[in-house]
């Protein structure tokens, strides 16, 4: 049975799925990190695969970017295959001054400037945050191997270009550590069916320093992250 928008059967999917927007960057994971790849999901290039870590069943696969984009790909992937976890895997922007370039975050809850988590409760204003035992299984992770990490709110914009410099002021005053496009949708979507769901990013982006990580410098801190989201499948969640 496909959906949509997969084009897979219902168990090519493992419980876990690590989500990065970019589907590249889930052909890097699945290519470098995991075993006995299989190719799941084609539909659109935006490529899924399943494979092992550790003798652990894990699934990647790119969610676009936004919250429209990834809202869809978690839909169908809680509601039709069988899907748990999904583990977003990230870049962001900085939003403070102690959050640097290549420090990972982890989202407790998302703020955004998006309707869709309205239109999806008819009007109400609901609280998207992480799911409680994977934030605490991870940020444990993050902590082990003494990483540089931040813990709370990101602002999920539906613009990556917005020339409201107001919006940028109003979340650095708030104490939003980052701005990315996802997380506040699949927070949402993981509540509507019942499953769990965690955002963790890497520093990209200083939005008041106006920095950016090389390309190189990109990949080494995906890896940080990508390492974490693995690493956790050796506990139980
Ligand atoms: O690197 P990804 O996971 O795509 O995340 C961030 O990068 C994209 C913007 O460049 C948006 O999707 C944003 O959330
Ligand atoms: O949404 C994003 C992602 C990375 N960097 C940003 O500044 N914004």
């Amino acid at each position: 049975m496909t959906t949509a928008h997969i084009n897979a059967q219902p168990h090519d999917f493992a419980k876990t799925v690590l989500m990065p927007g970019d589907p590249l960057r889930a052909k890097y994971i699945a290519e470098n990190y995991l075993q006995n790849v299989k190719p799941v999901n084609t539909i659109r290039n935006m490529l899924g695969y399943t494979g092992f870590f550790n003798g652990h069943r894990v699934s990647v696969m790119g969610s676009g970017m936004g919250a429209p984009s990834i809202c869809l790909y978690a839909h169908e992937l809680y509601s039709d295959f069988g899907v748990e976890n999904i583990i977003r895997v990230g870049s962001c922007g900085a939003l403070q001054a102690h959050v640097a370039l290549n420090d990972i975050v982890f989202a407790m809850g998302a703020t955004t400037d998006s309707n869709i988590n309205l239109i999806r409760t008819n009007g109400y204003d609901f609280a998207p945050i992480a799911d409680f035992d994977l934030l605490q299984q991870h940020v444990s992770i993050a902590k082990q191997k003494t990483l540089k990490f931040h813990v709370g709110n990101v602002f999920t914009t539906d613009l990556f270009y917005n020339s409201h410099t107001e919006t940028t002021k109003t979340m650095t005053r708030f104490g939003v550590l980052a701005a990315e496009m996802e997380t506040a949708g699949l927070y949402c979507i993981a509540a509507q069916f019942g499953k769990k769901a965690l955002t963790i990013c890497t520093v990209s982006d200083h939005i008041l320093l106006n920095q950016q990580l090389s390309t190189s410098e990109r990949e080494t801190g995906f890896d940080t992250m990508i390492d974490i989201a693995l690493q956790s499948l050796d506990t139980k969640y």
